[in-house]
């Protein structure tokens, strides 16, 4: 023998019936007791109709009538016509008899949870009946059970405890007799020694099934539902959620008190302790192999088997010296809340004694804080225990499975990602089965912190970054492209995801959770892109609050750079080509790397000296390797190295500035390139990684270009650049005839920088540097005479793209 339950949209309609019917006819030649709930959202609406009768509104005839239609309609789509008469008379007359009692709720306007419970029974009376009649017209060995002469209970309406016993009894005696084959009864319902009709709670029909199914000791109990299976986390919070193939009887308890809403808790326990395997399946996929519960299974070495999750959640903190060592005090705490129906979730209590936690559902919690407040009112005033603590927007996580018992490292794992992701725990509480650990966080984190938990607990093989890119001109598009190129790539031999999820750039900004095509992000920022506002788009980031979500800046801005601890302080990296944060204020640059390790939120700008050159990468190696750094002596602009090399008067020097930001080597602005202030800033970030407080107020800049080049714009810096040809030839003609090359100088000694152009003999290290290269030489403790150097292409957009494509994998992989 079998028990199915088919429950809510499973029994929606006369289409998902027919569904139903077809899994209980199709090669089932053992007995089969079907248990059904109420059509799909009748419950709630009978619910509805008698607290509006109760209230003296009149609306509940409406949705009588509603509820009747709908259940005539269904007959007729089920029902061949030659049969319908005697199920339509008795649907008739249940419609009529729920009717009467609405209308007497109406005339006392009173509603006491046994009238309730009566109401809320019409809605598996009839759709049990419906589906009972149309089986029977398929075939003639089935038949309709009332579920309220066998299932006996107390006289707790609304959430009646089973006698089990005498239910057991007579459970077994009626089918012991009965001669159908194929029993449909309705679920959620029983009654008590009187007759009266009682619940067993929401969601009871499985219930009723796991009774039926214990009291004959059947072979299998299938829950039918609109799932296949449970799931490793809600799959409406995490995408890649996937079903659960087995789980023991406790595993499954754990999840579903624990939010997922698959399958009624009380179920479990019957089935449970006579060790009856227990199938949730799929009515609309009856193929997929649903979730099992076992006692237990050998194979599967999975330590964690689901997350789950409950929300709007308040903690309550009791603390105070009072109750250190005092017997019974968590007694009153937790009687004061018992007498108040006050339901705990979670309890916490730290060794010392000192304080209690305990989390509740948070609609509860100013009833909570009287009822507590008021046991413990003279030890309040005397000043030994304060006033409860509230903490409403708080939620519960929790990690579930049998088998992390026996591997060590679960909760280390569990807390270091949340901690990675900067979700914050304020409490914890493991149960001695070691089956769960739980934490409360804030509301605010909960989708993170599952999603974030279900990727290292499941998806070890992908890891997702949510990139979101400021700037999107020379440097920022190449690398939108580059991503695009390799996205595939990185996801099958890196297990990496990259998901581009905002993009702006000075006028347009979008932010798109399902993620931007990168070759289309400009039709997309086009279309639905809003106003760009620097804030904006950071406070989108933070309030999305997604994982692994790192901050690409691309553009030359101030502003932009400004948002960095913002960002970095909810967790989200920064990867900066952008050399304003680093080459700040001292205080400022040495505030965000503090931020960065604190928060564990990388902020890396590789890029920011010789483009994607591994020069600061180095630097950090050798000094965290103990090595020190003595002097530094480098060529840093690629704009100034391409002028230099490519300028000797045949063609004027603003033409071949021109063709230097054509390239896309300068700066947005060229004049921060000619002027020097982009190799300060990348001599005084090299200093500043090698472990020196320098400022840029602490560098001499040895300019060549004449001050009237600096007045009014960029077209204007062009037009004094043509007038002051003579200058620039001079200066050429002059290194010329000294047999050297121009070069723009950066050094670092002895804790002093400057920078300047400096004629280059051919013997000089720095000579043989072509185009728009770069070249570092350090000279450290390790390197004393012949200096580490680093040489290659410093400038252009494609290189700096790559470089902060690199820091982004080096997020990825943080
Ligand atoms: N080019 C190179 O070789 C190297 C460049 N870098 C650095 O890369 C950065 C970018 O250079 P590059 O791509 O050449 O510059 P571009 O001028 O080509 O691009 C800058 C981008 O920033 C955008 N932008 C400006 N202000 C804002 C703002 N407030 N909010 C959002 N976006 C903004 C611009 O928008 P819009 O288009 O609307 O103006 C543009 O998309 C610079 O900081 C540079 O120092 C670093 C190493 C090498
Ligand atoms: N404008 C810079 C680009 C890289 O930082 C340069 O010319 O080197």
């Amino acid at each position: 023998m079998k028990v199915l339950k088919f429950g809510g949209t499973s029994v929606a309609n006369a289409i998902n019936i027919k569904k139903v019917a077809s899994i209980v006819f199709k090669d089932q030649p053992e007995k089969l007791i079907v248990v059904v709930s109420a059509f799909s959202g009748v419950t709630d609406l009978l619910l509805k109709a008698s607290s509006f009768a109760s209230t003296g509104d009149y609306q509940y005839k409406e949705i009588h009538q509603g509820i009747e239609k709908a259940h005539l309609y269904c007959i007729k789509e089920l029902v061949a016509l030659q049969k319908q008469s005697a199920v339509l008379s008795e649907i008739k007359q249940l419609c009529n008899e729920l009717e009467e009692l609405l209308d007497g709720i109406y005339k006392l306007q009173e509603l006491s949870p046994k009238t309730r419970d009566k109401v809320v029974s019409f809605g598996e009376l009839m759709s049990s009946r419906i589906i009972a009649a149309y089986f029977s017209d398929l075939s003639a060995e089935a038949a309709w059970v009332d579920s309220r002469e066998l299932i006996k209970t107390d006289s707790k309406f609304g959430y009646a405890n089973v006698l089990k016993s005498f239910t057991d009894e007579n459970i077994a005696l009626y089918f012991k007799a009965a001669k159908a084959r194929v029993f449909v009864a309705p679920g959620f319902i029983a009654s008590n020694s009187n007759g009266n009709t009682t619940t067993l709670g929401r969601g009871g029909s499985d219930y009723t099934a796991a009774i039926f199914a214990s009291a004959l000791k059947v072979k299998s109990l299938e829950i039918w539902t609109d799932v296949s299976g449970m799931m490793t986390a809600d799959p409406r919070v995490v995408t890649n959620a996937k079903p659960i193939a087995y789980l023991t009887y406790k595993e499954a308890m754990e999840l579903s008190h624990f939010g997922a809403k698959v399958i009624y808790p009380p179920t479990i326990q019957p089935v449970m302790d006579l060790e009856i395997p227990t199938a949730i399946k799929n009515t609309f996929k009856p193929e997929d192999a649903g979730t099992l519960l076992l006692s237990d299974y050998s194979n599967g070495s999975d330590r964690i088997k689901g997350i789950s999750s409950i929300n709007k959640v308040a903690i309550l903190t009791l603390e105070g010296s009072g109750m250190v060592g005092i017997p019974g005090f968590s007694k009153l705490l937790f009687e004061a809340l018992a007498n108040d129906h006050i339901n705990v979730i979670l309890i916490t209590q730290s060794s010392s004694e000192h304080s209690i936690t305990v989390a509740i559902n948070e609609h509860d919690s100013l009833r909570a804080k009287v009822a507590i407040d008021s046991v413990f009112d003279n030890y309040i005033e005397k000043g030994i225990i304060y006033p409860v603590e509230i903490e409403s927007d708080m939620a519960i996580i929790a990690v579930v499975g049998d088998k992390m018992k026996s591997m060590p490292g679960t909760s280390g794992l569990m807390f270091s990602t949340l901690g990675k992701n900067g979700i914050n725990i304020r409490a914890i509480a493991q149960g001695s089965s070691e089956r769960n650990i739980s934490a409360v966080i804030s509301n605010a984190d909960i989708k993170k912190a599952v999603n974030v938990l279900h990727e290292v607990f499941f998806e070890a093989s992908k890891k997702q970054l949510n990139i979101f890119v400021s700037g999107v001109g020379n440097v920022g598009k190449k690398l939108l492209q580059q991503i695009s190129r390799q996205k595939q790539y990185l996801a099958d031999k890196h297990n990496v995801q990259l998901n581009v999820i905002g993009v702006a750039n000075s006028r347009k900004m979008l932010v798109k959770p399902i993620g931007i095509l990168e070759n289309d992000f400009e039709k997309e920022l086009g279309e639905y892109g809003h106003t760009s506002d620097v804030e904006k788009f950071t406070d989108e980031i933070i309030a999305l609050n997604l994982r692994n979500s790192v901050f690409i800046d691309c553009t030359a801005h101030a502003e932009v750079a400004r948002t960095y601890a913002k960002l970095i302080k909810k967790s989200v990296s920064v990867v900066a080509c952008n050399k304003i944060a680093a080459s700040a204020g001292y205080w400022e640059y040495l505030e965000l790397k503090h931020l960065s390790n604190i928060y564990n939120a990388p902020f890396l700008f590789e890029t920011n000296v010789g483009a994607a050159l591994p020069i600061i990468g180095t630097l950090n190696d050798l000094i965290k390797t103990g090595d020190v750094v003595n002097k530094i002596q480098a060529v840093l602009s690629g704009t100034l190295n391409f002028v230099f090399n490519n300028y000797d008067g045949t063609k004027p020097f603003s033409e071949v500035v021109r063709q230097a930001q054509a390239e896309g080597f300068t700066e947005p602005d060229p004049r921060l390139d000619l002027g020097g202030t982009d190799v300060m800033r990348k001599i005084l970030i090299l200093a500043r990684e090698a472990g020196y407080a320098l400022n840029m107020e602490d560098i001499d800049n040895n300019g060549f270009l004449p001050a009237s080049c600096f007045d009014g714009s960029v077209e204007d810096f062009y037009k004094e650049m043509s007038i002051q040809e003579a200058h620039f030839k001079a200066i050429y003609d002059k290194a010329a005839a000294n047999g050297c090359k121009l070069k723009f100088v950066a050094t670092f000694d002895n804790g002093k920088a400057n920078v300047g152009l400096q004629e280059i003999p051919e013997n000089h290290d720095l000579y043989n540097l072509f185009g728009k290269d770069n070249i570092v030489l350090f000279y450290t403790n390790r390197y004393p005479e012949q200096p580490l150097v680093i040489k290659g292409a410093g400038a252009g957009a494609d290189v700096t793209a790559s470089g902060v494509f690199a820091d982004m994998m080096r997020v990825a992989s943080h």
